[in-house]
């Protein structure tokens, strides 16, 4: 199973919730994985909790079955720090941007000298400091159809198409920090969807938006399934103008937790 299903640290899911923590899925050090910055060595901390339901989500405990300790703002500098060699941190999910204690750990982060990646789907903006705001926007090929839906009947598929798309949002996260649009591409299908997403935010957004931070990342939680998907959208990306990212994690560690 895809990311952490049980939690070993002190505390659980319902302890006490301190006013200043965030629900924590798992926190480690790994290489980064997807986009312009893989390879780099990054502790990643993973918040529980999402807005939407992509039934290809990799990271079903903290989307479609969050499981998490809450942990205190210092708490996770403390074990941030811990990893003397990282000077890069990842905040991902779940949906980060969630949360609004994300602000207050972004924020310390940045007053310690980290450099700090946000992962996320672009439903929301908040009013933080980030270094590279690597935005997901999820198109119609994710969403929670019956016949696709991991857990249950389709419950989610309403919401999560009614939410997956906010160019308000997208606008502010964009013109914000430095970022990096990043879509999962199933197949040549969402070609259209993406440059239709494109030409509506670049009418919006008041910061140029170049094909070059548009990346293409092929749909695939484990090795067996990249393999399937990664050569169409090498070539998409190609035939596009767009750059082309792997999912070296997946390369290296499979669908392991805490890679
Ligand atoms: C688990 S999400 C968490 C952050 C945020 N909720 C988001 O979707 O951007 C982290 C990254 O994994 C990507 N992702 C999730 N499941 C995937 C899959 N099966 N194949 C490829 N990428 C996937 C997301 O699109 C996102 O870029
Ligand atoms: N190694 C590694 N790189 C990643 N880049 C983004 C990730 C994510 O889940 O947000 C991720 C992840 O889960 N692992
Ligand atoms: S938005 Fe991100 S965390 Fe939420 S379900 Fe989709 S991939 Fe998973
Ligand atoms: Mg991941």
């Amino acid at each position: 199973m895809p990311v952490s299903d049980s939690i070993d640290r002190d505390g659980v899911a319902g302890d006490d919730q301190p006013a200043d923590g965030l629900p924590i899925n798992e926190l480690f050090y790994s290489l980064q994985g997807e986009g312009t910055l893989a390879g780099v060595p990054s502790v990643f901390v993973r918040t529980s909790g999402c807005n939407l339901r992509c039934w290809f989500c990799d990271s079903y405990h903290t989307s479609w079955e969050p499981t998490h300790a809450w942990l205190g703002v210092e708490e996770i500098l403390a074990e941030i720090e811990s990893y003397e060699n990282a000077d890069h941190v990842v905040l991902t999910g779940g949906e980060p941007l969630l949360h609004e204690t994300s602000v207050d750990l972004l924020e310390a982060l940045a007053e310690r000298g980290y450099h700090t990646t946000v992962e996320t789907n672009g439903t929301i903006y908040r009013d933080a400091p980030i270094d590279l705001a690597s935005i997901s926007p999820k198109l119609e090929s994710s969403t929670p159809t019956p016949e696709r839906d991991p857990k249950g009947d389709g419950e989610w598929e309403d919401r999560h198409e009614r939410d997956r798309i906010d160019l308000e949002a997208l606008a502010r996260l964009v013109e914000d920090s430095d970022f990096q649009l990043k879509f999962v591409v199933t197949d040549e299908g969402d070609l259209p969807e993406i440059l239709a997403l494109l030409e509506d935010l670049r009418e919006v957004a008041a910061v140029p938006i170049r094909d070059d931070n548009v990346l293409l990342m092929p749909e695939g939680a484990t090795r067996d399934r990249l393999e399937e998907t990664r050569a169409d959208v090498a070539q998409l990306a190609m035939d596009h103008g767009f750059r082309y990212t792997p999912r070296l994690h997946v390369d290296l560690w499979n669908d392991a937790p805490e890679t």
